[in-house]
Parts: C-alpha cells; structure tokens; sequence
C-alpha cells in the first residue's frame, strides 16, 4: 500500500541479533513499504523489541543489515535517526515533569522549531486529549494517558517512520481503542509504521503482518491473506474436560491442530476429514462433547497452526 514517499521504508536482509550463544532474531528478510501499517507479531520473546532496537539504531546486528529510509544500520546507524521516531516499550517519560513539560523537553531534543510548535502540539494535544492535564506531573497519569503522552513526545518531530514497541502495553481497552485511532490517523497522514503486539486484534488492523517465533519469521502476509491460507476447516467444541478433549483429538488420523481457546477447544480438520468421526472419537474415551459448530478462523488460530507445522516445539501460553 504506497501512500508517502518512497524512502520511508524498512528492508531487513537476513537481519540476525545474537545475545551470548542465543538467537533473539534470526536471518529476518522483509520489506515494510512507504506508508503501510506494518505488525511485528508474537508472544514474549519472539524478538519484537530486539528487531525495533537494532531498526532504531540503537542495537546493532550481529548479522544481516537493515536499510531504513534508504539508510544501512550496519553502516550508518545514526543515518536514518532524523526521520524516524522510536517509542520504547519503558518510554522515557520525565515523572516528575509535567504534561506540557515534557513535550517540551522533547520538541527541544528533535529541534522543532519554534515557529511550528504551537501547530504540532495543538494536534497532538487534539488526538490524545491530553490539554486538560497539561500541568499535571506525568508520575500522576494513568497507565493509558501515560502511553499516550509518550505516542505524543515521539511524534512531536512528525517522523516519516514512526517505531513502536507494544505502545498498548498495560493500557486498559478504550485507551487501547484511542491510540489505534491516532496510530491509524498518522498512517493516513503518510507516516510509515512498524509496531510490535502480542494482541491479535491490534495485529488484525494492520495492513501487513510478520508473525514472529523464537526470533524466526513464520509467516508475512495480510491478516485476511493468512487466515484464509489456513488448511482444512475449523471447528469449536465445547467439552467438560477441554485439556483432555484437545489431548485426545491430536491423537486421531486428520487432525492438524487442535489447542485451547479461552473454555472451547479449537480443533482444525484436514480438508476431506469428517468432524463426527473425530465426535465419535471422543465419545469411545468417554469424553463429552456439549457443543461443536464450524467457525472462522483469527490470526491466533494461524499463528498456533504456523507455530506448530514449522516447529516441534508446542504452542507459546500467555496473551496468544
Ligand atoms: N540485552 C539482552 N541480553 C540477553 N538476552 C536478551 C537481551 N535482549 C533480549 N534478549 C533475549 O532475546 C529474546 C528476544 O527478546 P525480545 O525482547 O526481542 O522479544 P519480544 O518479542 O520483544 O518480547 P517482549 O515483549 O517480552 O519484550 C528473548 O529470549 C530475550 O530474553
């Protein structure tokens, strides 16, 4: 999706960062274009931030480059620094400064000029409807208004590449809501962004995803585009015993992947196979089934799906 100029993009060519004998990333290849509204998704330690920091140009590869803005990391890490904006997952906010204060010190660091000021922080004072607490010390904001605050201290230098590193985390749902509202409203604008999430329904509303795994990329795409490339059908279930239901279905012939989701079981069925022979297979251990309907499937279905078929490893738990 092109909509800015074309050097607010990002290639990663086999983009690898080592810690001791640890792979953090590993040979990451792929191009985020001018102007999309770019996911790094995965759970914790898939190597999100890793892959921002060496990006941002504060941690430098192990292998691999990156170019960022046409800009190589590995040669020139300071190069692609004065169009972009890095939003740490701690981002640095001045407690003890207020509201106003902090923007301040930040449009001082990015040397906006003076003349602009006014227009830059009326807009983001309008986004983030942060004016009514300007003088309040940022050490007294709510985990949501803080984010917002620090979404606003990055974007003070209208950056061509805006970086993001789980800007939603520990923020409650509407705030959630509010900021994906002004991150949307920035892509429109013709920034280029790159954010990292472990929610999948933040990872649904952008336009390209890569789904991260131990460092290694499973899978790049559209979330429509990888969604519909799930084999088979899939189903829930409803049992009394959902651990030892999802147990039994991934020992019977034609099931590619059955995993808890939330009190159901998702079961993934080959193309071909029938769901009441898999019924009848749970009833043979004395499993009962309550209820079992076809559903669509969401990017936590494929990334377990992608998680599994590339790995031996078994599902990531937590927020997926
Ligand atoms: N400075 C470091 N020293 C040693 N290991 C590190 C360092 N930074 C990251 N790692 C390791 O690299 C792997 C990837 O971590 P990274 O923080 O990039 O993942 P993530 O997907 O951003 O997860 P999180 O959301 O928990 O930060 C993890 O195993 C982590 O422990």
């Amino acid at each position: 999706m092109i909509r800015a100029a074309p050097d607010a993009s990002v290639r990663l060519s086999g983009l690898t960062r080592r810690f001791g004998s640890a792979v953090a990333v590993d040979a990451l290849t792929l191009e985020v274009a001018p102007g999309e509204l770019f996911g790094l998704v995965g759970p914790d330690g898939a190597g999100k931030t890793t892959t921002l920091r060496m990006l941002a140009g504060v941690l430098p590869p192990s292998e691999g480059d990156a170019h960022v803005c046409g800009v190589s990391i590995a040669e020139d890490p300071e190069g692609a620094k004065p169009h972009l904006a890095y939003m740490a997952q701690r981002f640095g906010l001045y407690e003890d400064l207020t509201v106003a204060e902090n923007l301040d010190f930040y449009a001082d660091l990015f040397e906006v000029p003076r003349a602009e000021r006014a227009a830059r922080l009326d807009r983001l004072y309008r986004f983030s409807r942060l004016d009514e607490f300007r003088d309040r010390r940022a050490g007294a904001l709510s985990g949501g208004m803080k984010q917002k605050l620090g979404l606003s201290c990055a974007l003070i230098h209208q950056p061509r590449l805006l970086l993001l590193d789980e800007p939603t985390f520990g923020v409650d749902p509407i705030s959630r809501r509010e900021l994906w509202v002004i991150l949307e409203e920035m892509v429109r604008g013709g920034t280029t962004l790159v954010v990292s999430t472990s929610y999948m329904d933040e990872a649904e509303r952008c336009d390209r995803v890569a789904l991260l795994h131990e460092g290694r990329l499973l899978a790049l795409d559209s979330p429509a585009a990888l969604r519909a490339a799930l084999p088979g059908t899939l189903f829930e279930l409803h049992a009394r015993d959902p651990r030892r239901c999802r147990e039994r279905l991934r020992a019977h012939p034609g099931v590619l992947g059955a995993s808890l989701f939330g009190d159901a079981v998702h079961l993934l069925l080959a193309a071909g196979a029938d769901v009441s022979t898999a019924m009848a297979w749970l009833a043979t251990a004395g499993i009962e089934v309550l209820e079992v309907h076809p559903v669509e499937p969401t990017l936590e279905d494929v990334f377990i799906h992608r998680v599994s078929a590339g790995t031996s490893t078994s599902p990531p738990s937590g927020v997926m």
